[in-house]
């Protein structure tokens, strides 16, 4: 089986007059799951298009376990995707839609009742898809792009549509994947669930890569160094001693107050000596909603 590592290089894709992919590199390995990350319009769709050889480059080129898509012998076998709700035929029920997949792949029948199963669907199974909501589909999208066992799983806006335990539980099926070493490849603007689902992430804006690398990293190297978020009845006080420390202090909405330029510990020194009684300090650690904002500012405009 091959190692399932995904290698865009240097992939550019120009439409008449929008550049929507530029010169973007990045790897992604097998074992973790990575959130592609991007303002509306970054790119995001046509880049996953292009691996999957449903877009054509202008330059540069996408490899999946060294192979382009298009040389792939067994396609379903090394890939599975959804990019965008999964398409049926209305008429069709959700089980005879995966039975033709399946049989034109030379995939066992046995393995569509299992992924039905595995994705919550057996009790929908006999019913036709013009019935099913955004997230049944959503659901069947990821049955059939696992009916193969993929390597390499790749889904542009998994979540959508699905409620909060359907999101749940797809956290688990992705994580739970990953583990078994296979190639999760996901793109979402669900940042504070891809800060828990994600162990890597790519991030995009305006058809070029910004950075990429682990969450953990990606978070811990934002600009803004800690703030320190207090309430306190004896606000002038604490400004006169946070300013008077070099410390920075602004209004932070709620009654509440935004401390940089100082860590919690010396905040709290700070108001003992003051004699300043403090409702609340908590040491606020970025997120990646605030380092995305940080790192696609300006550059988020829709193309
Ligand atoms: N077939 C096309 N013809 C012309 N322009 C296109 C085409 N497909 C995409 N674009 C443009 O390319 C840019 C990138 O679009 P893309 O759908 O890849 O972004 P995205 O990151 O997936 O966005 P979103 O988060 O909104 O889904 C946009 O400006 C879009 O209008």
């Amino acid at each position: 089986m091959s190692n399932g590592q995904i290698v865009v290089s240097g992939l550019t894709k120009q439409y008449r007059n929008v550049r929507a992919v530029d010169n973007l590199s990045f790897v992604v390995e097998p074992g973790r799951v990575t959130g592609f990350l991007g303002p509306n319009g970054a790119g995001k769709t046509t880049t996953l298009r292009m691996v999957l050889n449903l877009v054509s480059p202008t330059s540069g080129s996408a490899t999946i376990g060294g192979q382009r898509y298009a040389d792939v012998v067994e396609p379903l076998r090394l890939v599975g995707a959804i990019l965008e709700a999964s398409a049926a035929h209305k008429g069709r029920t959700a089980r005879n839609h995966l039975r033709c997949v399946a049989a034109a792949a030379g995939i066992p029948a046995a393995r569509v009742d299992e992924m039905l199963e595995l994705v919550g669907l057996t009790p929908a199974a006999k019913r036709k898809f013009r019935g099913y909501s955004l997230g049944m589909k959503q659901r069947l999208g990821i049955a059939q792009a696992l009916l193969g066992d993929p390597q390499v799983l790749i889904l542009d806006e998994p979540a959508n549509g699905l409620d909060p335990e359907g999101i749940r539980w797809m956290r688990g099926l992705l994580k739970g994947l990953a583990q078994q070493g296979r190639t999760v490849l996901v793109s979402s603007h669900l940042l504070s669930e891809m800060e828990i689902l994600a162990d890597d992430v790519v991030i995009i804006a305006a058809g070029k890569l910004i950075t990429q690398g682990p969450v953990d990293q990606i978070i811990g190297a934002t600009t803004t160094g800690p703030q320190i978020r207090v309430r306190t009845p004896d606000i002038n006080e604490l400004v006169t001693a946070v300013r008077g420390a070099g410390g920075t202090i602004n209004p932070n909405g709620g009654g509440a107050h935004l401390i940089t330029g100082l860590d919690a510990p010396a905040v709290g020194k700070l108001a003992l000596q003051a004699g300043v009684e403090l409702h609340e300090l908590v040491a606020e650690r970025p997120d990646l909603e605030h380092v995305f904002l940080e790192l696609t500012q300006g550059r988020a405009a829709i193309r």
